[in-house]
């Protein structure tokens, strides 16, 4: 069997901020292959969101390579967006948001639906589909700004999945939920995963990980300390190992 190149390829990487005088994420390297659950772990400030941005094409590359879904990312930020899924951490619109929760997740097909064009069927199915897998149908008609932070993290959970993203980056998907909620999101993300997406999580709840090997990533000082693939039960004892205490970088 062929092998098939990593979906996420970062070499030697460098990212700064606009107007920063220096980097904020140096000399990182890291691969992926296509269906890995990944999971990011570091202390507050060490670099995971700028990571994940980083991906997504959305922050300066001041050097080196970085292919994602077959793109690279300096020069196709573009498309590499109409791949990949990115849930930022604790998003919440204004109360007065003119948009319902069903007109918020077709913004998700937006890229392939095109420029002043409208929604088509296979577009609306698309939507009710990634609402039913959240279980938010019944707030489709609801004005976005009128739900809680939970019921809206599910929402624009399911904007990034009416996509059908092949890679989905999530920053601190749980962080707003009831364990009700983090139950179903969770098994969701297991079913994904082994149906062949990619996933990048960052968090810091490690109950219900997929029942298989995960890669842990974990980063300090805007650069990574550790990455290695491992059985979901030693994934919290490996970040605490690379903890603020641990580490001396
Ligand atoms: N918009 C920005 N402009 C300049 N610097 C920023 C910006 N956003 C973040 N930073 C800096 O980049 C560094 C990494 O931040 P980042 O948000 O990636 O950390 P994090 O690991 O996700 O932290 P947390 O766990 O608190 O969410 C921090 O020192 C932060 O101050």
């Amino acid at each position: 069997m062929i092998k098939s190149d990593p979906i996420i390829q970062l070499h030697n990487i460098y990212t700064a901020y606009e107007g920063a005088n220096r980097p904020t994420l140096t000399d990182i390297s890291l691969s992926v292959e296509k269906g890995e659950y990944v999971i990011i772990g570091g202390p507050n400030g060490a670099g995971k969101t700028t990571l994940l941005e980083t991906i997504n094409g959305m922050l300066t590359i001041t050097h080196g390579t970085a292919t994602v879904c077959g793109y690279d990312v300096r020069k196709d930020g573009n498309r590499v967006r109409c791949n990949v899924g990115y849930l930022i951490q604790n998003f919440v619109f204004d109360p007065l948001t003119p948009f319902s929760v069903e007109e918020v997740v077709i913004m998700g097909r937006y890229g392939m639906i095109g420029t002043f064009r409208k929604p088509k069927e296979e577009d609306h199915i698309a939507a009710r589909s990634a609402m039913s897998l959240l279980g938010i149908e019944d707030l489709k008609d609801t004005p976005i700004g009128q739900l809680s932070g939970g019921q809206q993290q599910k929402v624009l959970l399911a904007l990034n999945l009416a996509r059908n993203p092949e890679v989905l980056l999530l920053d601190e998907p749980f962080s707003n939920l009831d364990m009700f909620a983090r139950d179903m999101i969770n098994s969701l993300l297991i079913r994904l995963v082994n149906e062949g997406m990619t996933i990048l999580i960052v968090s810091h709840a490690f109950d219900d990980l997929p029942d298989r090997d995960v890669r842990v990533v974990v980063m300090n000082k805007g650069k990574i300390m550790m990455n290695r693939v491992s059985a979901p039960g030693s994934v919290e004892q490996m970040i605490r190992n690379c903890g603020p205490g641990n580490i001396h970088a």
